[in-house]
């Protein structure tokens, strides 16, 4: 059985509804990749999973169990983990403060040791406040509070956005030595590149459906859909 499995999701904000039927499933130890254009509900599905955004009909089968209108908590108790966009890390507190902290009520946890040997920037920040760091660094300190409560399953969304070229190469090498070491992570992002060089498998969608899926090696030699689905 999949670690995840998606079935027919319907998800909205107040009336407008947001996702239709939108279906996928995530293998364990697996990449996967979820691309569309702006407004396509990328962040929106992510959040249907995560139980930010509860979903008004389907099923989000995680590791054996429905979880589809669970509270977020109850979600992240179950192993799942979302790295939002806005990044959520306390300022005034130190980084090593911020991990420790977001580890607290987990069943399982990383040792520091292992999070500062994926982050060695965050190892030399370790005492800085949050408020200090660049947004690369917020950005991997963000991942870094998701890492601590060890995952069975990491929500990235736009991890790289707006980040220095230098930074989005580290936080890369962060991934694949995390894809390596058999963590399951769900990637949406615009950096194309990036997605493609990093997930196994993508999806597409388009005004909240579901578009396309296949091995991310093919996506490169289908121009017509990234075009079209994707303007690139
Ligand atoms: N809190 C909200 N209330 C109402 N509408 C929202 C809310 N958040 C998102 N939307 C709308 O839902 C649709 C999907 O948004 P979503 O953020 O999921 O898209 P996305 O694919 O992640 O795009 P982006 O790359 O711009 O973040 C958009 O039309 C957006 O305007």
């Amino acid at each position: 059985m999949s670690l995840l499995e998606v079935n027919g999701l319907n998800s909205y904000y107040g009336d407008s509804h947001i996702l239709f039927d939108v279906s996928m499933r995530v293998e364990r130890n697996e990449v996967v990749a979820l691309l569309g254009r702006n407004g396509a509900g990328k962040s929106t599905t992510l959040k249907s999973l995560m139980g930010v955004v509860t979903p008004r009909a389907g099923s989000v089968i995680f590791d054996g169990t429905d979880v589809a209108g669970r509270k977020s908590h109850k979600i992240a108790q179950a192993g799942m983990q979302l790295v939002h966009e806005e990044r959520r890390i306390f300022g005034s507190l130190s980084v090593e403060e911020n991990i420790v902290l977001a580890g607290l009520t987990a069943s399982k946890r990383w040792p520091l040791n292992r999070i500062y040997e994926m982050f060695p920037r965050l190892k030399e920040r370790r005492n800085n406040r949050g408020n200090e760091l660049s947004g690369g660094e917020q950005q991997m300190l963000a991942i870094a509070r998701a890492l601590i409560r060890d995952p069975k399953i990491i929500l990235l969304d736009e991890p790289f956005e707006g980040l220095a070229p230098v930074i989005v190469k580290d936080l890369m090498k962060a991934c694949r030595d995390l894809a390596a070491a058999g963590q399951t992570i769900v990637l949406v992002e615009q950096n194309l590149a990036a997605t493609l060089a990093l997930a196994q498998r993508i999806y597409i969608i388009n005004n909240g459906h579901i578009v396309h899926e296949g091995p991310a090696r093919e996506l490169k030699a289908q121009p017509d859909i990234l075009q079209r689905y994707l303007g690139v």
